[in-house]
């Protein structure tokens, strides 16, 4: 039995940081993507980011950023996830570990997808809606996902505490990853869901 890992994403607050470190989330996203209304400045990333703990990955997430831009981030991160059409090149072109995010529009092939990004870490499946980068809160068909794949799986777009048990029973990914499904409003986490997605998690796992 392997425990599923947690990210939970678009980190605005302290108070949401230190509630979700007290639940036992693996890792901590910052959208440094300008255009979402969930991202955060420098300034903001170096704050949030000096009072995560040990034993917690603090994640930023890119848009086709440019390389200076992902530069500047790199002190204050422990892993870069990559959203947009960035190419594997570019992706392994800083000194940090990364993951790269794939939608789930029909054409998609994962294996050849799964080889073309053999060096990430994972691949993050999220929903595929035109026009949009990622963090639709809308979830997709997870039989679509094979039952093996050459890189470890991220499960995202969509989820919910509400959806995630069933999620993590039927697809087994390495994490699940959630932003608009524990939050109160745009960028400001709640509480209580965040508290239940863990839960949810774990009694998937023990299932
Ligand atoms: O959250 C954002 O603003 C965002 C912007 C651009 C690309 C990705 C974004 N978020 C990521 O999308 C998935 C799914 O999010 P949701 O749970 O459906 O809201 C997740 O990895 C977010 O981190």
């Amino acid at each position: 039995m392997q425990r599923t890992r947690i990210k939970f994403c678009g980190f605005t607050r302290q108070a949401d940081i230190d509630m979700a470190v007290a639940l036992g989330v693996d890792a901590l996203g910052f959208v440094m993507w300008p255009k979402s209304s969930r991202s955060v400045d420098i300034e903001q990333l170096a704050g949030l980011s000096a009072k995560v703990p040990a034993f917690v990955s603090r994640v930023g997430l890119f848009v086709d950023p440019s390389a200076e831009w992902v530069e500047a981030c790199l002190p204050h991160l422990d892993l870069l996830q990559f959203h947009g059409d960035e190419t594997p090149e570019f992706c392994a072109g800083f000194d940090r570990p990364w993951i790269k995010a794939l939608r789930m529009r029909d054409t998609i092939d994962l294996a050849f997808e799964a080889e073309r990004y053999a060096q990430s870490q994972a691949l993050l499946l999220d929903a595929y809606r035109p026009g949009t980068p990622g963090g639709t809160g809308e979830s997709f068909d997870w039989s679509r996902i094979p039952a093996t794949l050459a890189k470890p799986v991220i499960l995202a777009g969509g989820l919910t505490p509400e959806n995630v048990s069933q999620a993590v029973h039927q697809v087994r990914p390495y994490a699940v990853d959630v932003s608009g499904g524990i939050e109160a409003s745009r960028g400001c986490k709640d509480a209580s869901r965040m508290a239940s997605f863990v839960r949810q998690v774990a009694l998937a796992d023990a299932r």
